[in-house]
């Protein structure tokens, strides 16, 4: 009999340097045994050092790339990075809506390490009332769930009261990634799937190569997704596949560098 091959789809924005976004995605499905596509919504002109300009997609265009797979190939999971605007988020969400996707893990990518933003001021409010709710697993970072929260998140409770809003506001499935406390020694993320909260712990790595941590770790989820995973088995080893990418570092360019995406499957074959 002939087996499936797991599809999965990200649909975020272009970083040239190859870290982050649409080609960290790509490089971690492929990876983890997904096959992969990808929507394009914005092009970053940008490498380890930072985001040196950004051409957002005209928003015709990314419905017509949604629309072309959405015709011929049915993505078993996706996962949606940079937006950048209010018209591309509300044209995805309802497109996603229309196409009955599922198996949506929406990292809701605000800021670049440097600072650049990667999602406009004013599309915040719509990417909470449109996108978050057809999240079946939603990955903040720390500031990017302040954002969506209103709130300030110092410590363990403030994660899980994070955690608990964002649920009420519609995502299924939340991880709230512990990138961004460095006081932790051990990197919590903290999964709540409406009843139970589970915390993924890692060896925090004292190193400057990591661009790409959150697109990476979205993409590592979805394509365990795409091969039938389920979202507690998918974000387990999505943290295994990260700690690892972060582990050992390519040293590549003069800024925050890429992490390795070949050494989760180097050191589990
Ligand atoms: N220094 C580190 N050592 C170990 N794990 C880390 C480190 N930094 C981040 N992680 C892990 O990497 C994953 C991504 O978390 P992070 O908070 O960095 O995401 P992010 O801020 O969205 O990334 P990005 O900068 O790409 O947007 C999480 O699993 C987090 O725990
Ligand atoms: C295109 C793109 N998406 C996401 C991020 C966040 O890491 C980035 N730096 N660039």
């Amino acid at each position: 009999m002939m087996s499936i091959t797991p599809k999965a789809l990200t649909i975020a924005g272009s970083d040239s340097g190859g870290g982050a976004g649409i080609q960290a995605d790509l490089k971690t499905f492929q990876e983890l045994g997904a096959y992969g596509m990808s929507v394009i919504t914005a092009v970053t002109a940008q490498n380890t050092k930072g985001v040196q300009n950004i051409h957002a997609i005209p928003v015709e265009m990314v419905v017509d790339q949604l629309k072309s797979i959405a015709d011929d190939l049915q993505p078993h999971a996706l996962k949606t990075g940079m937006l950048f605007s209010v018209e591309i988020i509300e044209a995805v969400s309802s497109h996603i809506r229309e196409f009955h996707w599922n198996n949506v893990v929406v990292d809701p990518v605000m800021i670049a390490k440097g600072g650049s933003e990667l999602l406009r001021k004013d599309a915040v409010e719509a990417l909470k009332k449109y996108l978050l709710p057809l999240a079946d697993i939603l990955t903040p970072n720390i500031p990017e769930a302040e954002q969506l929260t209103g709130r300030t998140i110092a410590d363990k409770r403030g994660r899980e009261d994070a955690a608990r809003f964002l649920h009420d506001l519609g995502a299924k499935k939340i991880v709230i990634k512990g990138g961004h406390l460095p006081h932790e020694s051990e990197p919590v993320d903290l999964y709540y799937d409406g009843e139970q909260m589970i915390e993924f712990k890692g060896k925090r790595i004292e190193t400057s190569q990591t661009h790409g941590t959150g697109c990476t770790f979205a993409a590592a989820i979805t394509a365990e997704l795409a091969r039938g995973k389920s979202p507690a088995e998918a974000v387990q080893t999505a943290k295994a596949f990260i700690q690892e990418a972060i582990s050992s570092p390519l040293h590549l360019g003069s800024g925050h560098g890429p992490t390795n995406h070949w050494a989760y499957r180097r050191n589990n074959q």
